[in-house]
C-alpha cells in the first residue's frame, strides 16, 4: 500500500476521505520537530459577533500567489511556502491530483487551544472548496455536525502523519470544530490546503 488505506467518511451530502497513514511515523515525527520551528506562528486578535479575542491556538498562512485569506475580521498575508511545507504540499497534490496554492496552519499548543464550530466558505474559497488537511503531533478529536439535518453528526480522531480530504459538499452542508480538552495532552500542528485562485 502506497499511502496507507483510504476511509471514506461517508457522510451524507459531502465526500469525506481520511488516511491514518498517510505520513509514516519516522516522515511525520520529524515534519512535527522542524515545522513546530520553521512556521511563523503567531497568536491573532479576531472579531466575532462584534467582540474581539485571542484567537485560541497561533496560525500562520502560506501561499504560491500574493492573495490574502480574510475571516473573522482578520487579513492573513501569505508567506511563500518553503522546505517541509513545500514537500508535503506536493506529495499531497500528487495524492490528491489537486494543486492547491495556499496554506494555512494551526498550532494547538495544549488541550485548551481549540477550533469553534464553522466552516470554511468564504468566498475567496469559490463554490465548492476542497480542503486537504494534515495533522501532526498530539492527536485531536475532530467533529463534524451537518448545517440542515440535526440528526447527522460524525466524530473521528486525527492521529498523528494523518491527512483528511473534506471534498464536494463539506463546507456547504456540514460544520466542523476541533473542542478544548480538559486532558493534559501535548501540540498538535496541522495544515489546512487550499484554493485561494
Ligand atoms: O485543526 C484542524 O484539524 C482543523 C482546522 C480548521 O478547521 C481550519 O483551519 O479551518
Ligand atoms: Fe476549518
Amino acid at each position: 500500500m502506497l499511502f496507507g488505506s483510504a476511509i471514506n467518511l461517508e457522510m451524507k451530502d459531502a465526500e469525506v476521505i481520511y488516511y491514518p497513514n498517510f505520513f509514516n511515523k519516522n516522515d511525520a515525527d520529524n515534519y512535527f520537530k522542524n515545522l513546530l520551528n520553521a512556521i511563523n506562528w503567531k497568536q491573532d486578535t479576531i472579531t466575532v459577533f462584534g467582540k474581539t479575542h485571542l484567537q485560541p491556538r497561533l496560525t500562520a498562512f502560506y501561499a504560491e500567489n500574493k492573495n490574502t485569506y480574510k475571516y473573522s475580521n482578520i487579513e492573513m498575508i501569505p508567506h511563500p511556502f518553503e522546505g517541509d511545507l513545500l514537500k508535503i504540499k506536493k506529495r499531497i497534490e500528487k495524492e490528491t491530483k489537486i494543486n492547491f496554492t495556499s496554506c494555512l496552519a494551526n498550532l494547538y499548543r495544549d488541550g485548551k487551544d481549540s477550533n469553534g464550530w464553522h466552516a470554511d466558505d468564504e468566498k475567496e474559497l469559490g463554490e465548492n472548496p476542497i480542503i486537504a488537511s494534515v495533522s501532526f503531533g498530539e492527536a485531536r478529536v475532530f467533529h463534524f455536525k451537518h448545517r440542515f439535518d440535526k440528526t447527522q453528526k460524525a466524530k473521528l480522531t486525527l492521529q498523528h502523519g494523518s491527512l483528511l480530504v473534506m471534498k464536494e459538499g463539506t463546507q456547504k452542508n456540514w460544520l466542523h470544530q476541533i473542542p478544548k480538552t480538559k486532558k493534559d495532552i501535548g501540540k498538535r500542528i496541522n495544515l489546512t490546503f487550499r484554493i485561494i485562485p
